[in-house]
């Protein structure tokens, strides 16, 4: 497999803080990687470097061979709150205002494949969260970014819409072979999405968990996902 997205030796610091320390990671193309840790351990650092949104104080990150030492425009990022305009319908939400033909079938195919093909002209206010979610996942995904940047987008819903737009995230991205990183607070969703979970401890990469359990839901593969998920626990709350 091809690497995509390469950190190597990257340190953040704000003032004498250090948010992330001396983290070296490497995401393959096609992979499904978590990022997981306490508050405050340096996860959210981390994907707004990969963003671009800011820089290494040292070390650099690579995208494609490619250094971002600005805004990363191979990626898209989607956090929390769905960050709509309130002023766009749906769809235009997704095109920005623009009206070519090639934007607006890409646009449908998007709201499509996310079920919100019949609410492409209602505007967001008359949507409830998880429908607002999946426009901000589909707007992530017009003109095929390389790399999916996903900052807790699932953390203001309901245990069952977040469920579903879990199995509907993991399925978009499989079936259209998205590079995709999460940051997550749920170790259970990470072990549920991703191939490989990194725990952040203190500012440090401290772990790296292959979970060939990825996305499967029988019985024994539920078992071996907890185990999965306690062992990680019991890294990030083990004293050091
Ligand atoms: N712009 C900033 N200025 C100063 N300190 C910052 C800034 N951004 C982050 N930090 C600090 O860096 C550390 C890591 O923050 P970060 O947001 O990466 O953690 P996190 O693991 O994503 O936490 P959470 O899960 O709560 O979002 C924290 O101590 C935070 O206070």
């Amino acid at each position: 497999m091809q690497e995509l997205i390469t950190v190597e030796d990257v340190t953040k610091k704000y003032g004498n803080k250090t948010a992330l320390g001396n983290a070296n990671l490497k995401i393959e193309q096609g992979e499904f990687v978590a990022l997981v840790g306490m508050s405050g351990s340096g996860k959210t650092t981390l994907l707004r470097m990969i963003a671009g949104l800011e820089q290494p104080t040292s070390g650099q990150i690579r995208q494609a061979g490619q250094v971002v030492d600005s805004i990363n425009t191979n990626a898209r990022v989607m956090f929390q709150d769905d960050r709509l305009l309130p002023w766009l319908s749906v769809r235009e939400n997704l095109t920005f205002g623009e009206h070519s033909k090639k934007d607006i079938t890409e646009a449908d195919s998007l709201l499509n494949l996310v079920g919100l093909d019949e609410y492409a002209d209602v505007y967001p206010e008359k949507l409830s969260g998880g429908q607002k979610q999946r426009v901000a996942l589909a707007r992530a995904l017009m003109s095929h970014p390389k790399l999916l940047l996903l900052d807790e987008p699932l953390g203001a819903l309901d245990a069952l819409t977040r469920l579903n737009m879990q199995d509907l995230i993991l399925q978009i991205c499989r079936k259209r072979n998205f590079t995709t990183l999460l940051v997550t607070h749920d170790i259970n969703e990470a072990v549920r999405m991703a191939n490989r979970i990194i725990v952040v401890k203190n500012s440090m990469i401290v772990r790296q968990v292959e979970n060939p359990y990825q996305g499967q839901d029988s019985v024994d593969a539920e078992a071996k996902q907890t185990g999965i998920v306690n062992d990680i626990l019991h890294t990030i709350y083990e004293k050091d």
